[in-house]
């Protein structure tokens, strides 16, 4: 059964794909004002970022996708599973293998974010599969709109050349994603939810927003402890991480010591 909603913009339909972006609309726009979305958007993402963005998605995309693979005959899953056009996690695998190298397994690194976000989609699909598409959605529905500019961005940003590195944008098996955003929608719409499993999608839709959200904030938190690195070359990991911040901040302690103490002998 559907029901008519209101938000603050006026009248929203009966129809799942409209009362999820309308209860999801504070929440894209919060997701959009991370200071990693910010750094997008002003085209200064750096390959730090990137790289980091790359590994927390593999391990977002690869619990979604398992969740939705085991589950794709279920009736609320079935008519939005669309592994041909939309699955991410073989191009994100390239993408990984291009910057980290053959051994990129081994070095990808998230934060606690990103464990939290897989543990939701694991849950989930063991025990109520129909919020899946809440999550397929907020991302997929995402990478197709928003997303795309962010592939021209990163693409200008980094200066990487044709589509090295950049396959987590593309979508060979979409020709239009608008058009393709509408089919995506008409399907969410013919699934058939009660009341309650309604509003329990929706409200997983605003999680799945914030998960994105404590995701980027905790990759930002992440590189902030980190060293700029001149070398940004490819297959290193970016990051000297808080160890050698704290050996950093020693050094320059020490140096400041001894030349205080230097000083003084002089004025002596
Ligand atoms: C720099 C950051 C972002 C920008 C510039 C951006 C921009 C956009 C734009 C222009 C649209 C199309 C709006 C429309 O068709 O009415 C859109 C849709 C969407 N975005 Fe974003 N976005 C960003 C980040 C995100 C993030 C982080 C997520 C979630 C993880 C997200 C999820 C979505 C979804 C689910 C839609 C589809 C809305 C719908 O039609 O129902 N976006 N975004």
């Amino acid at each position: 059964m559907k029901s008519a909603r209101k938000n603050d913009t006026g009248e929203v339909g009966s129809d799942l794909s409209e009362q999820i972006k309308a209860a999801t609309k504070d929440n894209h726009v919060r997701a959009e004002n991370t200071q990693l979305m910010l750094s997008y958007q002003k085209g200064q993402i750096t390959l730090p970022q990137y790289k980091v963005l790359l590994c927390s998605l593999y391990e977002i995309y690869k619990a979604l996708e398992e969740e939705l693979d085991r589950n794709s005959s279920h009736p609320a899953v079935a008519p939005i599973y669309f592994p041909q056009e939309l699955a991410r996690v073989e191009s994100l695998e390239r993408d990984l293998e291009h910057f980290f190298g053959s051994d990129w397994r081994k070095r990808v690194i998230v934060p606690a974010a990103t464990h939290r976000y897989e543990q939701r989609l694991r849950e989930i699909g063991r025990e109520n599969p129909a919020l899946l598409v809440a999550h397929a959605y907020t991302r997929y529905l995402g990478d197709l709109s928003g997303g795309q500019v962010l592939g021209k961005i990163t693409q200008k940003s980094l200066g990487l050349s044709n589509k090295e590195g950049l396959l987590f944008f593309s979508f060979p098996g979409v020709t239009s994603p608008n058009r393709f955003k509408q089919l995506y929608r008409s399907r969410m719409n013919s699934i058939e939810l009660t009341e309650k499993e309604r509003a329990e999608m929706l409200e997983e839709a605003v999680s799945a927003f914030e998960f994105n959200i404590q995701v980027f904030d905790d990759l930002q938190k992440m590189l902030s402890v980190t060293i700029a690195t001149p070398d940004q070359s490819h297959g290193s990991f970016p990051t000297a991480m808080l160890p050698s911040s704290h050996i950093m901040q020693f050094t320059v302690g020490l140096c400041v010591a001894l030349a205080t103490i230097g000083m003084g002998m002089y004025a002596l």
